[in-house]
């Protein structure tokens, strides 16, 4: 088990996530190609790239749904020093909200019930699902947290899209992850519950909570996050610490047109 390591100067380090040489192939493609990151206890990580470049699966390797090909030499795969999980356990240690999530929920169902189905890992509530009076107590303590009390009693079909993508991190906050992973949350949400969201998000950042953020938007990264992985075609193109990522000339090389980037009260905005 390698969880807990030391940095280069003997600090005690807690990895969450170790990826080395991680390959991941699709249909005779290389999606991943020999990817190599690690994410601490408590570092909030940003993952940018254009279209196609591997962003979600990297997320979905990391939650268990694509596997990186196994006997690849030097390949580690380790979520919290262990490299085997069952995936409903590696699930309750990873929370997931994915832009189009909420469009698994088709048929009525209220707030209540979907943030419960968090503990099920399921789409809503059957009567063969055991509620415990402890989930349900969750589920109100994390309906206070996200401060959607208001909604509770609604159908998930009756939301608008801001406030069912709240409801859904509450979803995936009720089995207390240590990660929560975002797959591009702000997707089609208008200023203001883009504004409600990132503020949601930086709550959970403060609580503890590590952060990983696919994004196109570089507005979602709130100030919590820190660090910034750059991808294109597969590949890590620049990984390091927010200033020196997210500036023209980096942007530039990724997106291979001319790209700002300014900073206003702790946010970065993109333009070209
Ligand atoms: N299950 C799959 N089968 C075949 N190809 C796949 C599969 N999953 C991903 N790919 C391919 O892998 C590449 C990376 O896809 P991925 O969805 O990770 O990109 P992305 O950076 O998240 O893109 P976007 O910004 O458009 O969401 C794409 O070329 C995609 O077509």
């Amino acid at each position: 088990m390698h969880y807990t390591n030391t940095d280069e100067n003997g600090n005690v380090i807690n990895l969450l996530i170790e990826m080395e040489k991680i390959i991941v192939r699709k249909k005779d493609k290389i999606i991943l190609n020999s990817i190599s990151f690690n994410i601490k206890e408590g570092e909030n990580i940003a993952i940018i790239g254009p279209n196609g470049s591997g962003k979600s699966s990297i997320i979905k390797t990391i939650i268990g749904d694509y596997r990186p090909i196994a006997g690849t030499k030097g390949m580690v795969f380790r979520v919290l020093g262990k490299n085997r999980w069952n995936l409903l356990d590696l699930k309750k240690l990873l929370g997931t909200v994915s832009g189009d999530l909420q469009f698994e929920y088709t048929r009525d169902i209220t707030v209540t019930d979907v943030v419960l189905s968090g503990f099920f890992s399921s789409i809503g509530i059957y009567p063969n699902l055991r509620i415990k009076p402890y989930m349900l107590e969750r589920t109100d303590e994390i309906i206070d947290f996200l401060e959607i009390g208001h909604l509770a009693d609604k159908n998930i079909s009756e939301l608008s899209t801001g406030e069912a993508r709240r409801v859904l991190i509450g979803r995936a906050l009720v089995h207390d992850p240590m990660i929560l992973v975002l797959d591009e949350p702000t997707n089609s949400l208008d200023l203001k519950s883009k504004h409600k969201f990132r503020e949601t998000v930086s709550k959970i950042a403060a609580a503890g909570k590590s952060i990983i953020l696919v994004t196109h938007d570089l507005e979602d990264i709130v100030p919590e996050i820190h660090r910034v992985v750059l991808l294109k075609d597969g590949n890590i193109f620049a990984d390091g610490d927010i200033e020196s990522i997210l500036n023209a000339e980096k942007l530039t090389d990724l997106f291979g047109i001319p790209v700002d980037v300014s900073k206003d009260k702790g946010y970065y905005h993109a333009w070209c």
